[in-house]
């Protein structure tokens, strides 16, 4: 099954998750070097202050990427290497590191798609209030034209935010990500000065950058456990509460209703000026999708309580997601047809499943992982006939890294990385995924 001429294949990673030396040259700390260090908070006390030593292994990463035959690849850009203090003067070693990077794909073919944020805000702006206070979507605006000025051109694909619900719901409602805060009134002032941020970097690249800009965002689709009422308003609620919540703002200038009432005291009246900001054109949309979510009657509870109700017959994930590929054809259908067929790109999808260890000789016989991303890639084709203007998909995750709270202990790689001495072993995965990509998918 051909995909079109041109549509991207790539394969997905994160600052803080691979890149280790997290003070190095000059560095400043993030709110993920605090969290990793303040003990009870992640798996096994596990930290990113080594991780995937990519900050030092990086010509012998994009060696790899080579080998799979990238033809992008999706990293982000720690903000606290370039501006240590979020604001203010400049951190020259830590440009120079992506600047290298950047060069060094585009030497090797690869096209760089750079997310500005991905979770690692430095820990100074987090001190003068992070992303409550609504002076955080100037310093980003700041960090944001910064890079642009140094890096567009080389750089032809940006994305603001990665999954600001993740940040929000993560971050100050269950408190299981950094910065730990457990919060209902926090999380839409966070949710919004995320929002606006993302609006202001949108300007800045228009007043700068002569390429393309988008948002990442999480979607997962929402299905009652029946048709029992109670079950379908519940579906609504979760389906407002992540789905809707930073799609409506940014494509159609307005909050879902039904998210606005779930919040009511907590919800603050933001000024009308505030969605227009919001609203600035993008020019395509990434999407993270990974699994659906069954939802039975919340009882009219918020915060919504995170359940997934077990499906019989069903396989799961190592980190408890069903592998769901039709979940991934219903939300394409639904952005095509609610916020009229923007361009997207799948900038993440992937699975964690208990590998077997590397065999001699050097082999991961991955298996279940190859067969989730091929059940999902096929997926894709059939949403490119059925009208998706979709561009291209990067899989989660170039290499095994720190799965955040997790720690090391859940394995997304293409790569198997051995954090005893830093070995890469490729997985059949990747072996599989090099020969998806030379045939432009014609073997799956
Ligand atoms: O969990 C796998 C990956 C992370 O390693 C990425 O950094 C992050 O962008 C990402 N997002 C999601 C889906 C949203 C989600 C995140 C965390 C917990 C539950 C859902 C899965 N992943």
């Amino acid at each position: 099954m051909a995909f079109p001429d041109g549509f991207l294949w790539g394969a997905a990673t994160a600052a803080y998750q691979i890149e280790g030396s997290p003070l190095a040259d000059g560095a400043g700390a993030s709110i993920w070097h605090r969290f990793c260090h303040t003990p009870g908070l992640v798996h096994g006390g596990d930290t990113g202050d080594v991780a995937c030593d990519h900050y030092r292994r990086w010509p012998e990463d994009i060696a790899l990427m080579r080998r799979l035959g990238l033809q992008s690849y999706r990293f982000s850009i720690a903000w606290g290497r370039v501006l240590p203090q979020g604001t203010g003067t400049a951190n020259s070693a830590g440009l120079d590191f992506y600047e290298r990077l950047v060069d060094q794909l585009l030497e090797a073919g690869i096209a760089p798609n750079a997310t500005l944020y991905h979770w690692d805000l430095p820990a100074a702006l987090d001190d003068r209030g992070g992303w409550l206070n609504r002076d955080s979507a100037d310093w980003f605006a700041e960090y944001a034209d910064l890079v642009f000025r140094r890096l567009d051109g080389r750089v032809k694909m940006w994305t603001t935010l990665n999954e600001p619900w993740v940040v929000m719901d993560g971050g100050y409602l269950s408190g299981a990500l950094a910065p730990g805060h457990r919060n209902l009134f926090e999380a839409p002032i966070v949710a919004h000065n995320l929002l606006r941020a993302h609006g202001k970097a949108v300007q800045a690249y228009r007043a700068s950058g002569a390429h393309r800009i988008g948002l990442v965002v999480n979607l997962e689709p929402k299905y009652p456990a029946s048709d029992a009422p109670q079950d379908r308003v519940a579906t609504r609620r979760a389906h407002a509460y992540m789905n809707r919540h930073f799609m409506d703002p940014v494509f159609r200038g307005r909050y879902d209703a039904v998210l606005v009432r779930m919040f009511g005291a907590a919800w603050p009246a933001f000024p009308a000026s505030d969605l227009d900001l919001i609203r600035t054109p993008i020019d395509f949309l990434g999407i993270n999708y990974y699994t659906r979510n069954v939802v039975r009657d919340d009882a009219g509870r918020f915060p919504l309580p995170v359940e997934r109700p077990v499906q019989r017959g069903a396989t799961y994930t190592e980190t408890g997601w069903e592998v769901f590929p039709q979940g991934l054809l219903d939300t394409l259908n639904w952005v095509r047809t609610r916020y009229g067929n923007p361009p997207v790109y799948i900038t993440e999808n992937g699975a964690a499943f208990d590998d077997p260890p590397v065999a001699q000789g050097g082999a991961v016989h991955d298996a279940l992982r190859t067969d989730y991303l091929r059940q999902h890639l096929r997926v894709l084709h059939r949403a490119i006939a059925e009208g998706c203007d979709l561009r291209g998909y990067y899989a989660w995750s170039l290499l095994d890294n720190l799965e955040w709270a997790h720690g090391y202990s859940k394995r997304f790689g293409l790569v198997h990385v051995d954090y005893r001495n830093q070995r890469r072993t490729l997985k059949d995965s990747g072996a599989w995924y090099a020969r998806v990509i030379a045939s432009n998918g014609q073997c799956l």
